[in-house]
């Protein structure tokens, strides 16, 4: 097996994120990536991200069901001017809005939204992602006001950290509730079913352990599914359109037009939306590209030390 660690520089600050960096594997059936978050250091949390890369190496995807995958812009917790500007260039129908982060008030989050309802028109859909950072009172009174300002929340997704808080925070708001870190990040994913805790459940595929366990997933928990990156390169969004071009019903827009927040990618033909759709196409490794972004030796020996720790929890 090949590895192949690369770093490429956000274009916007995004979850205190402003290089992303992560590895590529290739065995002689494709390639797969493994971009684990630098902050994740359990080799317990970060094996799972490795099956998924293996998987996609291997090449073993389900049969896809569609040609097309519909698509979010993802609107980072910028002013309102700038996320005017994101979502007009975006050229979706749907904006995911990140909300609620620190340092900022429920005033910049109702100046943002509102600049993306202007810039979409009234038909666009307008969600809103909290990544856990309310408490419940916080998320009970900011919901409707993000609604109001917003023309109309299609969902919220993870206003607050429990799957517990999440139950209670749905039977206190209008808005459809999604779950992302209450599913990705949990022992048990199906306590946000037997609590009824979401309307909707936001799969991504690396911290999941693959396509096909996602799958598996997506059946079990009875949800609607949106399925998400984890701000992947070209090759590990490829593994999120397979999954989303594998569900059976696939009612709401995913989260997977995040290269466009990389200053760069490592295939020939990035993943970018075209009339709100992502292709569900193999992306092929552009060699100069991977090797121009190549990280340095530190860097390198960082990632070979987590695999290295990944390898060893396994056996
Ligand atoms: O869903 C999207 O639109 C983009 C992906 C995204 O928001 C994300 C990207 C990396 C880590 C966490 C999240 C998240 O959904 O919380
Ligand atoms: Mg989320």
């Amino acid at each position: 097996m090949e590895t192949h660690v690369w770093s490429i520089p956000m274009g916007t600050r995004f979850r205190g994120i402003t290089v992303r960096e992560g590895m590529l594997i290739r065995t002689d059936s494709g390639w797969g990536e493994w971009s684990p978050f630098l902050d994740y250091t359990e080799p317990a949390v970060v094996e799972p991200w490795l099956r998924a890369a293996e998987e996609a190496a291997a090449g073993d995807w389900p049969t896809p069901v569609r040609t097309t995958v519909p698509v979010n812009v993802t609107v980072p917790a910028v002013g309102p001017e700038q996320a005017h500007t994101i979502v007009t260039r975006g050229g979706c129908r749907t904006a995911k809005v990140k909300v609620g982060e620190p340092g900022q008030t429920l005033a910049d989050d109702l100046a943002r939204v509102e600049a993306v309802r202007d810039a979409l028109g009234p038909s666009g859909r307008v969600r809103v992602d909290v990544n856990g950072l309310w408490d419940i009172d916080t998320a009970v009174a900011s919901i409707p006001a993000l609604d109001r300002a917003s023309g109309g929340l299609e969902y919220v997704e993870q206003p607050v950290a429990s799957v517990e808080d999440l139950a209670l925070v749905r039977r206190r708001v209008d808005v459809p509730i999604a779950a992302d870190e209450s599913i990705r990040r949990a022992a048990d994913p199906y306590r946000v079913r037997d609590l009824e805790a979401a309307d909707i459940a936001v799969l991504k595929v690396q911290p999941l352990g693959g396509v096909r366990a996602c799958l598996r997933i997506a059946e079990e928990i009875g949800l609607p599914v949106v399925v998400s990156s984890a701000l992947e390169t070209s090759v590990g969004i490829a593994a999120g359109v397979a999954l989303a071009a594998a569900l059976p019903d696939l009612p709401y827009a995913c989260g997977l037009a995040t290269v466009q927040l990389l200053t760069d990618d490592v295939v020939a033909e990035p993943l970018l939306p075209v009339d709100g759709q992502l292709p569900v196409v193999t992306p092929t490794i552009d060699t100069a590209k991977l090797a121009a972004l190549a990280a340095g030796d530190a860097r390198r020996s960082s990632w070979a030390e987590r695999l290295a720790a990944v390898r060893e929890f396994r056996s």
